[in-house]
């Protein structure tokens, strides 16, 4: 059964870990859900990890449509939460409302999740009041890289974790159903995960919070670009992809590929080219 963002806080009233995991295709989704994963997140690392641009600054609201229907395929029992993409929800409300719509009512997102605070908050509170489930993104928020000039740990300093704290406060207030919290220091993360009451997902931001989640390709180790602190990757499938396409190039050059098993007999023993019976 797809799990509810109701299910998701009494997860974390009942000290229960919400396993959050990436995804940006039909079989990544459908190995996740298979492996039993708590919920998805189609995130707009998509632009990075598949899409090979250098940020996820330059990810369109086509591309997390088009991907998140694709997760959406794969994994119909799995509760969805798409990345809204950077500059879609930033010139109005308006602006923020048709995005949302079409993440949710075209794509099939169960939620809908945006970075950063301030005016985001408002939006949130105007989405979550025509019903849309909205995770809250603080921390280290990737599409703002641009102004804050790196891929920073944030909330080192007193000020910083103050202002974490009370936005993360603001996030619930605006009627976040979670809240994704990257790349803070562990005490930080602590505090935030003791005051406020929705579930806090971290990513690099320790033990204590209410759930994890990883990038898909950082766990399988299918990702060659820079590997930041926080991951943990559970096996390499980078290699054996490698040296599988290696082998079977070097079996087509020497003629060993295909071989007897690999083709089809002559037509008029297979009575046509599909096999059918006509
Ligand atoms: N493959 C992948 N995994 C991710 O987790 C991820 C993406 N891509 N793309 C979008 C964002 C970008 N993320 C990043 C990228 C780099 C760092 C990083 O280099 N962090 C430094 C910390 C620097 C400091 O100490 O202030 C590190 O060493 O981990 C962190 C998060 C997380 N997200
Ligand atoms: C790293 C997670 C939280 C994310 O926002 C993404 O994958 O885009
Ligand atoms: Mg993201």
């Amino acid at each position: 059964m797809k799990k509810t963002t109701v299910d998701f806080k009494q997860m974390k009233e009942n000290h229960k870990p919400i396993v959050m995991v990436t995804a940006y295709d039909a079989p990544a989704a459908s190995l996740s859900e298979a492996a039993g994963v708590d919920t998805i997140l189609v995130g707009d690392s998509l632009g990075m990890v598949v899409l090979g641009y250098d940020s996820t600054v330059p990810v369109s609201m086509e591309d997390m449509i088009h991907h998140t229907k694709a997760v959406k395929r794969g994994a119909r029992s799995t509760f969805i939460v798409t990345d809204m993409p950077f500059m879609s929800y930033h010139v109005s409300k308006m602006d923020t409302m048709i995005n949302a719509r079409r993440i949710i009512q075209e794509s099939g997102a169960d939620a809908v999740k945006l970075e950063g605070n301030g005016e985001v908050f408002d939006y949130t509170a105007a989405l979550v009041k025509a019903g849309v489930p909205v995770v809250s993104h603080l921390g280290l928020t990737p599409q703002t890289v641009g102004v804050s000039g790196g891929y920073k740990v944030k909330g080192k300093t007193a000020e910083e974790q103050k202002q974490l704290v009370e936005d993360a406060g603001r996030a619930e207030k605006a009627g976040a159903c979670m809240l994704v919290l990257e790349c803070v220091p562990e005490e930080a993360a602590k505090r935030i995960q003791e005051t406020v009451t929705i579930p806090v997902i971290g990513i690099g931001a320790g033990r204590f919070t209410d759930g994890q989640v990883l990038v898909y390709h950082d766990i399988v180790g299918y990702y060659g670009g820079h590997k930041p602190k926080f991951v943990k990757q559970y096996t390499d499938i980078q290699a054996p992809v490698q040296k599988a396409i290696e082998e079977y190039a070097n079996e087509v050059r020497s003629h060993k590929f295909p071989q007897e098993g690999h083709v089809f007999s002559p037509l008029e023993k297979t009575e046509g080219l599909y096999g059918g019976s006509k």
